[in-house]
């Protein structure tokens, strides 16, 4: 079964205005993964397409979806897929891969019926293509990484880039996942925006009884969303992104847009944030 949802962009002006209800009708995306489903939903932010798959060992199919006007999902498309769940499998015509807990699978524009199988839980970020990069699988030993903040500042982590330039290339979707360490509660803080690239957040690892506080908005008009496990959130080009939990948790990150450099960023200074 596939259900796609749509969600057209805001700007910051409107979203200033926004109540909690308003803001999570907006940026926050929850239930994506269920079994047996394919839950999309289609963006107007650079019209990234994020949403989860869950096989639950039977076989789901991703092909036509009518919200791309195109006869198979990834005709004019390329999908960064990372599996939160256990082991599972993803075919893509005579190819098949078996991720594990933490791999991510690079799939080109023209891949074709994409099939997912076994017991993992897919995560799918997808954004428009105009080329097609050979497919790779990604395991953690492979993502480039990068090491941030300290435990002084509790925001001690590690981003592993798993699509980027400097390695699995891709036409314009940039993707991995941020580990933050023990005790380390922050995430993308000193924060940042970029007004050349949309971004998605998922969290996960998330225990049951925790939640993340997601920061986002004009850095001199934030707003917070409450994050449970496996909600993803928008963060449209002009907002911030950043998080505080109340436990541990794990978030992968999705950018599309006018360029793939990681560090281009506009970081914010504490004393501007408002
Ligand atoms: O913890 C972080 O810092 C991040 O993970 C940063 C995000 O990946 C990001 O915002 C990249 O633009
Ligand atoms: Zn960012």
């Amino acid at each position: 079964m596939l259900t796609v949802e749509t969600l057209y962009a805001v700007d910051p002006e409107a979203a200033k205005g926004f109540d909690t209800k308003g803001l999570r009708k907006n940026f926050h995306v929850g239930g994506q993964f269920a079994k047996g489903e394919i839950r999309l939903t289609y963006t107007h932010y650079d019209r990234m397409i994020v949403g989860g798959a869950v096989p639950a060992g039977g076989e789901l199919v991703l092909d036509r979806v009518a919200e791309c006007g195109t006869s198979s999902f990834l005709n004019r498309r390329e999908v960064g897929i990372l599996n939160i769940g256990e082991t599972g499998t993803i075919q893509a015509g005579n190819d098949s891969w078996t991720l594990e807990n933490g791999d991510m699978l690079y799939l080109p524009m023209g891949s074709g019926a994409v099939t997912f199988a076994g017991h993992g839980r897919f995560y799918i970020a997808s954004a428009p293509a105009h080329h097609a990069y050979p497919a790779a699988l990604i395991r953690p030993e492979d993502a480039n990484q990068v090491h941030l903040g300290s435990p002084e500042t509790a925001n001690h982590r590690t981003i592993c880039q798993c699509i980027h330039p400097d390695g699995v290339e891709s036409c314009q979707l940039v993707m991995g996942y941020t580990q933050l360490h023990n005790g380390s509660v922050w995430n993308t803080m000193p924060t940042h925006v970029h007004d050349r690239r949309m971004e998605a957040y998922l969290y996960y690892n998330v225990a049951k009884e925790q939640r993340v506080f997601h920061f986002m908005g004009h850095p001199q008009e934030t707003r917070h969303l409450v994050m449970a496990n496996e909600d993803i959130v928008l963060s449209p080009p002009w907002s911030i992104h950043s998080g505080v939990g109340t436990g541990s948790y794990t978030f992968c990150w999705a950018m599309a847009g006018d360029n793939m450099q990681f560090t281009d960023m506009d970081m914010v200074a504490m004393e501007d944030i408002r």
